[in-house]
């Protein structure tokens, strides 16, 4: 990918280590029962994913969220009224700290920005201005890029760093979707959920892996979001590693909330083929890096009684990948060449082109919407 606006390394202002912010992205989630409508209004309201007029968007992102709210109430109930995305998020922070900080001459501080809950981008901002670092580097949860996760969140950190006053040069990563450390770290926690449910299995019943992304509108594709290209990427990549010849496979969406059109198939029409097929199933998240409420609720719970009902044989998932040493020391290597790179907007190494976005990339648009946002702040 050809990323814009180089901003070329800067002398460290103490002379010594060199002092690093990294901020993670993530999406956030309620805090208690009582964060739940608050929540949704942060998000449907949010111009990245309700993409109507600005004059519509308050109120009908206020009329979504107030419909959303009783079932997703219900789904933070089995998790006992709130999401663990804080708590998992804030871990893998110190996770990565702690390997940062063995690295001779950096002195690395990692931080949350939550986008549509608690800590959010304005409050983020101020702790790391208040750092003081000699530079930052954000760094999205979201190993494929989306205008609607890391586009949005890059563009609210921009206003919130614009308003904190927090100057520091600043590198964006844009995803990390076919990272070979990444690729291997989620190979060898898909291999121990396989070799798991080979174990408990009948041998005679044949075991077929359903890799599940959040969904998106096809309409948010078809305007260039390379997000489902570069899932298709992460499965390519992981697959490659397993080291399982001809293994049975599919991509497949779950998570639709909005009656819209979204991209397919189906996590729940893949379970239907599998009862048909006689198949069983090992289910691997594969957009999102820690257990949330779409794994804890929607593939644990209601998925599996869904697979029960089609008579699918056997329901099986492997874990996200949450503080995984293998994992959080993928982040580290990412973290490590992003800030090398002399470039405001990063990719990884040995990122593949994405042949349909090239040219009208959203990658590279997003470093002028960070402007665009700056400027407005
Ligand atoms: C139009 C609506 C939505 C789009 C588009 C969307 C994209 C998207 N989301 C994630 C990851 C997460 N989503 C989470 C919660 C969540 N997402 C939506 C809606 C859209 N997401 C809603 C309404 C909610 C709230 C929960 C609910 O009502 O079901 C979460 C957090 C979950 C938690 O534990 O709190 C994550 C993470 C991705 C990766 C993505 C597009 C690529
Ligand atoms: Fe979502
Ligand atoms: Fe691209």
């Amino acid at each position: 990918m050809d990323l814009p606006t180089p901003s070329p390394p800067v002398p460290t202002a103490t002379g010594g280590r060199r002092r690093v912010a990294v901020v993670l992205f993530n999406l956030g989630g309620p805090d208690a029962p009582e964060s739940i409508r608050p929540f949704l209004v942060n998000l449907f309201t949010d111009p990245a994913i309700l993409r109507v007029p600005g004059f519509i968007r308050p109120w009908l992102g206020r009329i979504i969220a107030w419909r959303r709210t009783k079932p997703a109430t219900e789904n933070y109930a089995i998790l006992g009224g709130k999401s663990p995305l804080r708590e998992l998020t804030e871990e893998q922070a110190a996770a990565l700290e702690a390997q940062l900080n063995q690295d001779a001459g950096l002195e690395a501080k990692c931080f949350v920005a939550m986008r549509y809950w608690h800590p959010m981008s304005d409050e983020t901002a101020r702790a790391v201005k208040e750092w003081a670092p000699d530079e930052v580097l954000l760094l999205p949860l979201y190993p494929q890029f989306s205008t609607t996760t890391t586009g949005s969140s890059a563009i609210d950190w921009a206003r919130a760093a614009a308003r904190a006053k927090l100057e520091a040069p600043t590198t964006t990563l844009c995803c990390f979707h076919s990272h070979p450390g990444f690729a291997e770290a989620t190979a060898a926690l898909v291999r121990g959920a396989w070799d798991k449910a080979r174990a408990e299995l009948d041998p005679a019943i044949p075991l077929r892996v359903l890799f599940s992304a959040h969904g998106l509108p096809e309409s948010i594709v078809k305007a260039g979001d390379p997000y489902q290209w570069q899932v298709e990427q992460t499965v390519a990549g992981v697959v490659e590693r397993l080291g399982l010849p001809d293994l049975d496979h599919v991509v497949c969406f779950q998570s639709r909330v909005t009656p819209q059109k979204w991209i397919g198939p189906s996590t729940e029409d893949e379970l239907e083929r599998a009862g048909h097929d006689k198949v069983a199933v090992l289910v691997v998240p594969i957009a999102f890096t820690s257990e949330h409420s779409e794994t804890l609720v929607e593939l644990d719970v209601e998925y599996r009684e869904e697979a029960e009902k089609l008579g699918v044989p056997g329901y099986y998932r492997a874990p996200a990948q949450n503080s995984d040493p293998a994992f959080i020391g993928a982040l580290a290597d990412l973290v490590r060449h992003a800030r090398g790179s002399g470039r405001s907007l990063c990719s990884f190494a040995g990122a593949r082109q994405c042949p349909k976005q090239h040219g009208d990339c959203p990658h590279a648009t997003l470093a002028a919407a960070m402007q665009r946002a700056k400027e407005r702040a």
